[in-house]
């Protein structure tokens, strides 16, 4: 049986700086979370008071319903691994791994077994004896995610984990991370400030701006219904517009063109971008806004649109969502 994760109005001060406001959320417990937001928000700040390597300023962290705020890191149930890995250098793959238990007094020939099993998990047990500089950046972060799962956490907590990778190797471990998540069905609490990799990863995406959580839900309720102008922005793919009765978000592949004459708005083209599938092509509308309208190819080139050329802009009313801010 999963343990829940829980957050209980969590904040973190460092001196005059509120890194973390008295943020409160429920994590689905054997789920994948992304916690997604820009640099400075207090993504790791969060994370670390979750991890116990920050103290917590005020509120609660309870795991299972047990109050873990004060625990030392070992006791908690969770689990850390670190953007760099922080593997240690002088120790082979094997020993990096069985490392924790070493600390707990496990005898050498037991730590070897179950570092083992945990080398099999990662794929990795043909390197047990290997330094940590003979390996690949992707083969490193296996081995840090090796150690970190031997402790057999109920949360595991990944900063960043997929940064110090190339663009390649960075896709290939997102789908590797997916899958072991799935395979050992605990939870996993990863921060980034990428977007994409919040919607390739996550059961539930939280987003995070200026120290609170702006939203959170699944992937697709966040992406296709953000809340605010900051939500809708950050997750890309979207138009914020100021219409008479508020602010709205609508994705650019919502928005179709129309005659002229025709449609809810009426812009002229600013800019035409080819990207392959579709054709961005911006417009500005009345009050200086400029709104992109993602057309699939065939459409666009059945009546392609020159910049300057008067065009109206129309959409499903469906597809609106209202902002609060
Ligand atoms: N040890 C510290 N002492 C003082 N201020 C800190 C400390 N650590 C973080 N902060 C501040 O707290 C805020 C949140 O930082 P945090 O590292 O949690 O953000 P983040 O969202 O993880 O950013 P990044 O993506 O850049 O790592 C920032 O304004 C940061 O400058």
């Amino acid at each position: 049986m999963q343990k829940e994760l829980e957050l209980v109005a969590v904040t973190k001060r460092y001196g005059a700086t509120v890194a973390v406001d008295a943020i409160s959320h429920h994590f689905r417990p054997g789920g994948y979370a992304c916690l997604l937001g820009p640099s400075g928000c207090g993504k790791s700040s969060t994370l670390r008071m979750i991890a116990g390597h920050e103290s917590v300023s005020d509120g609660s962290i309870l795991l299972g319903g047990s109050d873990i705020s004060h625990l030392p890191p070992a006791k908690r149930g969770t689990a850390m691994m670190f953007q760099n890995y922080a593997l240690f250098p002088h120790l082979s793959v094997a020993e990096n791994v069985g490392f924790s238990l070493k600390m707990k007094g496990v005898e050498v020939a037991e730590r070897r077994t179950k570092a083992g099993e945990m080398l099999e998990l990662v794929d990795l047990s043909a390197l047990a004896d290997r330094m940590p500089d003979q390996l690949s950046g992707g083969q490193q972060q296996r081995v840090a995610l090796a150690r970190a799962l031997i402790t057999r956490p109920q949360v595991l907590l990944l900063d960043e984990p997929l940064s110090a990778l190339d663009p390649f190797l960075r896709i290939r471990m997102r789908g590797e991370l997916r899958k072991l998540q799935r395979e050992l069905g605990i939870s996993f609490l990863h921060v980034t400030h990428g977007q994409d990799e919040a919607l390739a990863l996550a059961d539930e995406i939280v987003v995070m701006n200026n120290a609170v959580i702006e939203q959170a839900g699944p992937a697709r309720d966040v992406f296709n219904a953000p809340k605010t102008a900051f939500v809708a922005q950050f997750m890309g793919g979207h138009n914020v517009i100021a219409l008479p009765d508020g602010p709205f978000a609508i994705r650019a592949d919502d928005v179709r063109l129309t005659a002229s004459d025709a449609g809810e708005l009426q812009g002229r083209v600013t800019a035409i971008e080819y990207q392959g599938m579709h054709v961005a092509v911006s417009a500005r509308i009345a009050g200086d806004q400029d709104v992109v309208a993602m057309v699939p190819d065939n459409t666009f080139f059945e009546n392609p649109q020159n910049p300057g050329d008067a065009i109206g802009l129309t959409w499903d009313q469906s597809k609106l969502h209202r902002l609060t801010a």
